[in-house]
């Protein structure tokens, strides 16, 4: 199904108001290096990002060491940076406050 890509700017504005996320070097999906207390707060993080991935059918590409994760996101079927990603990107700082 298609899903429209972001422009620059809607990319760059929507940034600013997500602390801690960087946009990929090739502009096509956003990055953030989560830092937890410990694996027990990084896989409970992960839990609670799995069912919404779930829920949304838009699922994050991640990498967890103990109380790390990191996480890109993108939309496949963009072919780049879509609502979606914003969408779960703030659903993401919800859940790691
Ligand atoms: C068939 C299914 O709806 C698609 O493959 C979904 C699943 N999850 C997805 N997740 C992400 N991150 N991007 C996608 O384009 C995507 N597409």
């Amino acid at each position: 199904m298609a899903i429209a890509r972001l422009s620059q700017s809607e990319i760059e504005t929507a940034l600013a108001d997500l602390s801690g996320w960087a946009l990929r070097e090739d502009g096509l999906a956003i990055l953030k290096a989560f830092r937890f207390a410990d694996f027990s707060e990084a896989f409970a993080f992960m839990s609670r990002v799995a069912l919404e991935a779930e829920k949304t059918d838009h699922h994050p590409e991640w990498f967890n060491v103990y109380n790390r994760v990191d996480v890109t996101l993108t939309t496949h079927d963009a072919g780049g940076i879509s609502a979606r990603d914003l969408a779960m990107a703030a659903a993401m700082e919800r859940f790691a406050r």
